[in-house]
């Protein structure tokens, strides 16, 4: 049984389609992050698996119970850090978690436990008296781990945890979460930084207009479906770009990207060295004057890129999860 499993589904607001038929799951102990554009449904799903909104059709499940029929037992299963939380004037960090203790029914000791254990992993002990409004945004995403992570759920959901942090803060919660998915909880968690999600995600699944338009791991994604393995060769000469072009036109596996002021740019397109070796020896031969050579890996960004371009062009297939265990 999957953690989270969603199957065809739709959410409608009124004629805007913000979920189109999604199908998607997610094994336990695995952390899979939910990619899109502003707009791509990225909220609403997690909103309706965080039983926080109900689905226009089609059905969605953590652990195997439905989030619609029985969401008192989810809302147990699971940790929901949203994009936003409200925050309250005069509350302590300390009380803050007090409350939301209080409201998930922890009594006494338990409570203070579960508080302790809480602020010791945030970190956010030394800002126990901080007032919870004053808090910077990086503390703040501390508190809303922190308070997510009250019951010790089996599942968090976390909508653009990272946004708006700086560089250290964004470090210091990618490490907390490393640490969640290392004692094995799943994690399904939504960023636009890509980059950053590769790495610590088993599996992507990237949103479109509502739709999923490709599920995989990160290594997959950047090698694609072409025999490149997403290596090329970049090349800079300075010849004439005309000559430039025209001696790409006549050479297989070689594209001429761009002009530049003096000579062009040129991409082999190959994992193999032996190939590139080659081509800059026929290029030498030729009389192309290489000023420049490298070799680049596509980022992940990239490989987003070009599978929306893929769709544009009337591509629909999807590719089923491909998780590393
Ligand atoms: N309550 C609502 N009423 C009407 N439209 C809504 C509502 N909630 C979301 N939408 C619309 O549904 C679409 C999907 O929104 P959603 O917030 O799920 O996208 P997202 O991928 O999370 O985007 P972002 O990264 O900007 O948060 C958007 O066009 C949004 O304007």
């Amino acid at each position: 049984m999957s953690a989270i499993l969603v199957q065809n589904l739709y959410r409608y607001f009124g004629q805007l389609k913000a979920v189109d038929g999604i199908s998607f799951e997610v094994p336990h102990g695995s952390v899979c992050g939910f990619v899109g554009a502003n707009g791509a449904g990225k909220t609403t799903t997690m909103r309706i698996l965080a039983t926080l909104d109900y689905p226009t059709m089609g059905t969605a499940e953590v652990c195997g119970i439905n989030v619609v029929h029985h969401p008192d037992k989810v809302r147990s299963l699971i940790g929901w850090m949203p994009d936003h939380f409200g925050n309250y004037d005069n509350m302590t960090v300390l009380e803050y978690l007090d409350f939301y203790a209080r409201a998930l029914g922890f009594k006494n000791e338990e409570r203070r436990n579960r508080i302790q254990e809480v602020m010791e992993f945030t970190d956010l002990g030394p800002l126990a008296d901080r007032l919870s409004n004053k808090l910077s945004k990086g503390q703040t995403q501390r508190l809303g781990l922190g308070r997510a992570l009250l019951h010790d759920p089996q599942i968090l959901i976390m909508d653009e945890p990272a946004a708006g942090l700086d560089p250290k803060a964004r470090v210091e919660l990618k490490h907390l979460i490393r640490i969640l998915a290392e004692e094995g909880k799943t994690i399904f968690i939504s960023s636009h930084i890509l980059s950053e999600l590769g790495e610590m995600c088993d599996s992507l699944l990237f949103v479109n207009g509502g739709r999923i338009v490709h599920h995989g791991d990160a290594d997959s994604l950047k090698m694609g479906s072409d025999a490149t393995g997403g290596v090329y060769y970049d090349i800079q000469v300075v010849n004439r770009p005309e000559a430039v072009a025209d001696w790409a036109v006549l050479n297989p596996d070689v594209e001429f990207i761009e002009s530049r002021k003096r000579g062009g740019r040129i991409r082999i397109s190959s994992a193999d060295p032996e190939k590139a070796a080659e081509m800059l020896r026929r290029m030498v031969k030729d009389g192309l004057q290489i000023i420049e050579f490298h070799r680049e890996e596509r980022n992940l960004e990239d490989a987003f890129i070009d599978i929306l371009s893929r769709i544009d062009q009337g591509e629909t297939a999807i590719q089923m999860p491909n998780v590393k265990n």
